[in-house]
């Protein structure tokens, strides 16, 4: 499908005859090219964000953003996701200015996700070509949509559309955290180090977690290079914490790439005892192996394959005490990575329980074997979005 560039779009910025004098056509295919891509981009966003949307409405969520944009049938990944990201930032307001302006008409209801997507990349984006019917419905009544956002701003008495957002966000700035790899290092020297540069502090519920303000970025600092902390999540931690192994302890990770929790259990059992860490995934094996070798744990034995096939009855096995379980999908697991807090129902101020980390579809498998787990204890990961 090629986007038609009707003649009212293309008067809009070139005149009739080609390139204006001094104007390479070069430059001028350039932007064509661009407005192409955008006219796509916005598209495959409104895909994405119409099933976000019904998702987070309905309580069905198909997948997180990131999972949404990064599916196979969305080509322009990044422009994509960027433009679903921003309107839903802006779409209490977007629906707010639609609504008073009434141009979401029961015609344009049936595209209204392309209409809210359109809405703000002319309005609060980019210039753009009425490339398309949308793109021509939102550029003509361009000024009526200005004027009732203006309407909005003096209404709340603020001064810009950054006020209005910050009015109606609710998003406090999560915090950096840090865990401390105590097999290479004390938390003690790191808050030392880090010291010098930064303001740190303690968790006060995550042992050798440190807590960092908002936006810290260390991913090129020494200290994570070399394995002595990790970049984990507050959620992440508790996990291993939850399970609290004894060294000398004997501990399957089920589900273990890329082996953040795995390091973790090694690090708590002060690197005693052993632990069998599975991966079904080959790439993210490979992850686990890096991250493990980055550890510096000489406890953890990786295997390849799906930890369901273990032997139960294998006399190595006799001897564990415990499976941390982790099966889920999801970045480090943080509500924040997942983008939760850009859904309108996170804004309705209702407590999620982030049950991506328990999906029963896995569960399903290791509770057939229930009395080959009897015994062991299994740590789940049910995360409350309001305590991270
Ligand atoms: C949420 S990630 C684990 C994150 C990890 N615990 C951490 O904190 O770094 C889930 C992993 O489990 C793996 N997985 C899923 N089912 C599995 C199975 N039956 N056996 C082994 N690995 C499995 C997936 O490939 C994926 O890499």
């Amino acid at each position: 499908m090629t986007p038609p560039l009707p003649p009212s779009s293309k008067n809009l910025s070139v005149p009739a005859g080609g390139a204006p004098p001094g104007q390479p056509r070069r430059r001028m295919a350039s932007r064509d090219a661009a407005e192409r891509a955008a006219f796509f981009a916005r598209r495959e966003a409104a895909g994405v964000l119409r099933r976000v949307l019904r998702g987070d409405a309905s309580r069905r969520a198909a997948g997180s953003i990131k999972s949404l944009v990064y599916s196979p049938s969305v080509r322009n990944k990044r422009a994509t996701f960027a433009l679903v990201c921003q309107t839903l930032k802006y779409l209490p307001i977007l629906k707010e200015v639609l609504a008073s302006s009434g141009l979401l008409t029961s015609k344009w209801k049936k595209q209204e996700e392309l209409v809210y997507v359109t809405a703000y990349d002319i309005l609060f984006g980019q210039e753009i070509a009425a490339s398309g019917s949308v793109e021509q419905l939102i550029v003509l009544h361009k000024d009526v949509l200005m004027s009732a956002l203006e309407k909005i701003c003096v209404r709340r008495k603020v001064h810009s559309v950054e006020d209005l957002l910050s009015k109606k966000s609710s998003v406090k700035p999560k915090p950096r955290f840090l865990r401390v790899n105590t097999l290479r290092t004390t938390t003690e020297s790191v808050i030392e180090e880090l010291n010098k540069t930064h303001t740190v502090e303690k968790d006060d519920m995550v042992p050798d977690m440190l807590v960092l303000p908002p936006g810290t970025d260390l991913h090129n600092h020494h200290l994570v290079k070399d394995g002595k902390v990790f970049l984990q999540g507050k959620a992440s931690c508790m996990v291993a914490v939850a399970l609290c192994p004894k060294p000398g302890w004997k501990v399957i990770d089920a589900c273990a790439a890329p082996g953040n929790k795995t390091v973790h259990l090694a690090a708590l059992m002060d690197g005693e005892g052993s632990i069998i860490a599975c991966e079904l995934n080959k790439e993210r094996a490979k992850t686990l192996q890096h991250t493990v070798r980055k550890s510096g744990a000489n406890n953890i034995e990786t295997i390849n394959g799906d930890f369901l096939d273990i032997n139960s009855n294998d006399p190595s096995y006799a001897e564990v005490h415990a499976i941390l379980l982790d099966p889920s999908c999801s970045g480090s697991g943080i509500s924040t990575e997942r983008l939760d807090h850009l859904l309108p129902s996170h804004s309705s101020g209702k407590l999620w329980i982030v049950m991506a980390h328990a999906p029963c579809v896995y569960l399903s498998h290791p509770f057939r074997k229930t009395t080959d787990l009897h015994g062991y204890w299994v740590v789940m990961r049910v995360v409350f979005a309001e305590c991270i």
